[in-house]
């Protein structure tokens, strides 16, 4: 499939939620798509609606006004197709670590024929390549936060969807293994061609990842700038020490910073009044 198809749309979408205080109008009239093989990344201030957004994409919301599609449909709702991983991680805690990473390949099994060999095989790799091996019979309660967060990776990617949605999925990870997991995440999109959108707070890991980051405003959210990120897929770690990497890293920090001196002031403003 040519790279620059586009796959889901966000076409003049606004929300507005109906909360104690009033309405509150969370996103307006925001239009942008995710292409085939895209690693989009939204960045903005904390609450500015990007949870809001993945979640129009998940299917799991319907915008207020506006269409959020798939291949040209309105999104009606989840799929297979899109793999969600969300910020409070979404393991079962009453199956054990291995069974959490077979889950949705039994209830794909119906559709995609996976053999039993083959979810075994799928389930060893994961356990392997997320460091989980020696926990598979542990459940997710005995887990330390950032361990849940490797199941959680490991049950997105285990089921193989077209699109992978994540929601600060490596936020509770320390240095060393989110690292780990950026370079695997890359390697697993080599590999197999997704198109994935990354909700994320570290501008670093923004770049880093993605070939597009859009900059989210203060709410009510619009798109406040999309840079494209240049540099050719395999990444190392290595990028992130170049000037190159360092000028993209600050522009879009700068950027990100203004929305939320943007926010602050908003809300500042209506406290005074
Ligand atoms: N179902 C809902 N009902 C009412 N208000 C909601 C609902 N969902 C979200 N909101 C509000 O919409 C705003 C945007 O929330 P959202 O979670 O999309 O922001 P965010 O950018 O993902 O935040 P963060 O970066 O802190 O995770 C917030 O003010 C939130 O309180």
């Amino acid at each position: 499939m040519e790279q620059s198809k586009e796959r889901i749309g966000f076409n003049n979408v606004s929300m507005k939620f109906d909360t104690q205080n009033g309405p509150l109008e969370v996103v307006r009239d925001m239009s942008f798509s995710i292409n085939q093989g895209d690693f989009v990344a939204l960045v903005g201030p904390s609450g500015c609606g990007k949870t809001t957004l993945m979640n129009m994409a998940a299917g799991f919301l319907k915008p207020s006004n506006g269409t959020v599609t798939l291949d040209g449909k309105e999104i009606e709702g989840p799929g297979p197709d899109r793999g969600v991983m969300f910020q409070e991680y979404g393991v079962f805690p009453w199956l054990t670590v291995e069974q959490n990473i077979a889950f949705g390949l039994e209830l794909k099994n119906n559709s995609a024929k996976v053999t039993a060999t083959e979810k075994k095989e799928i389930v060893e790799r994961y356990l392997t390549l997320m460091g989980l091996a020696d926990f598979r019979k542990a459940f997710p309660k005995t887990l330390s936060g950032g361990m849940r967060q490797r199941l959680a990776l490991a049950r997105t990617y285990a089921v193989h969807p077209e699109f992978i949605l994540m929601d600060e999925p490596f936020g509770a990870l320390d240095a060393q293994t989110r690292s780990a997991m950026h370079d695997l995440l890359l390697q697993i999109l080599h590999a197999e061609g997704k198109t994935v959108m990354l909700i994320t707070h570290s501008v670093e890991e923004a770049v880093y990842l993605a070939n597009k980051v859009l900059v989210i405003s203060a709410r009510p959210s619009q798109i406040r700038e999309v840079v494209d990120i240049p540099f050719p897929y395999p990444r190392h770690r290595s990028l992130q020490d170049t000037p190159e990497f360092n000028t993209l890293r600050s522009h879009i920090h700068d950027s990100v910073m203004r929305e939320y001196a943007a926010q602050e002031a908003q809300a500042k403003s209506k406290v005074s009044n």
